[in-house]
């Protein structure tokens, strides 16, 4: 059996920039020889993002902004997609936001608008674009999210954001079981830390990536890259066996106490 992408056709939501963990998903499919669909929040990501998709070689890829907090934007993007590309083979949906007085301090004093905004981009949105995406994937298909340690267990800090978590790894799971029908397979990446731009929302961020050098089983931690390659199996046929599943790309710190 062959694992190449190509002739395969890849939606990737969430990149800002070449941090991105995104970014490293797009890397690993492009290099797999798939084809590639960026959606962008507001204006503001869009030349990022084409600026970045020009250094891939040999990649005709497009580009639509998205506003995942609005059903209309979503089934609007989705059916340009299918107007533009007819069918798509998978999905990285890479979107998450909380506000930042939300990701500090004590978790009992989140707001009500706070929440909800959390669980709205982070977990919701995963509904409504698994639900628009996939009737364009009409030869079976891959969704992929993003997903953090602190949905499972309490991270300080990390407060509503880990709530919103638990909510999206909860979701995945029963899109995994409507969509198993369609051949469409929902997995998680539960990726350790890494410095991107919405990393800069959360904690101390030396402190983490200090203790998860010195305590992780593999000493260090991970990449976008890393990350990227396990999406590429994950959207793959390597992995046609595996749905509703969430794995740790995290250098195993979620396997101690
Ligand atoms: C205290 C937790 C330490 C490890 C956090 C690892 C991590 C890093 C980044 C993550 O992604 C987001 C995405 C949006 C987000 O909300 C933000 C980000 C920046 C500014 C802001 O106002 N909200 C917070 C984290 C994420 O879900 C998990």
């Amino acid at each position: 059996m062959n694992f190449s992408l190509e002739g395969r056709t890849y939606v990737i939501m969430g990149v800002a920039n070449k941090r991105s963990i995104a970014w490293g998903i797009a890397t690993s499919l492009h290099a797999a020889g798939a084809r590639l669909i960026f959606t962008y929040a507001n204006e503001r990501f869009e030349k990022p993002v084409r600026d970045l998709a020009a250094t891939l070689d040999g990649q005709d890829a497009l580009f639509y902004q998205c506003d995942v907090t609005s059903d209309e934007a979503v089934q609007t993007t989705f059916d340009q997609i299918k107007e533009d590309v007819g069918t798509i083979h998978g999905l990285a949906h890479c979107i998450a936001f909380a506000q930042k007085e939300d990701l500090k301090g004590d978790f009992v004093d989140t707001s009500r608008d706070g929440y909800l905004l959390a669980h709205n981009i982070s977990a919701y949105s995963l509904v409504a674009v698994s639900r628009a995406a996939q009737p364009l994937m009409t030869e079976g298909g891959g969704i992929v999210t993003l997903t953090y340690l602190g949905g499972e267990r309490v991270v300080k800090n990390y407060n509503v954001m880990g709530v919103a978590k638990a909510s999206l790894d909860a979701t995945m799971k029963y899109l995994a079981n409507d969509l198993g029908q369609h051949g469409v397979r929902v997995n998680a990446i539960s990726a350790g830390p890494i410095r991107t731009l919405s990393a800069k929302g959360v904690g101390d961020f030396n402190a983490i990536l200090k203790n998860i050098e010195e305590k992780a089983p593999l000493r260090r931690t991970v990449t976008q890259e890393e990350v990227g390659d396990t999406a590429y199996y994950l959207l793959s046929n390597l992995s046609r066996g595996v749905t509703g599943e969430i794995i740790h790309v995290d250098s195993g710190y979620s396997i101690l106490g």
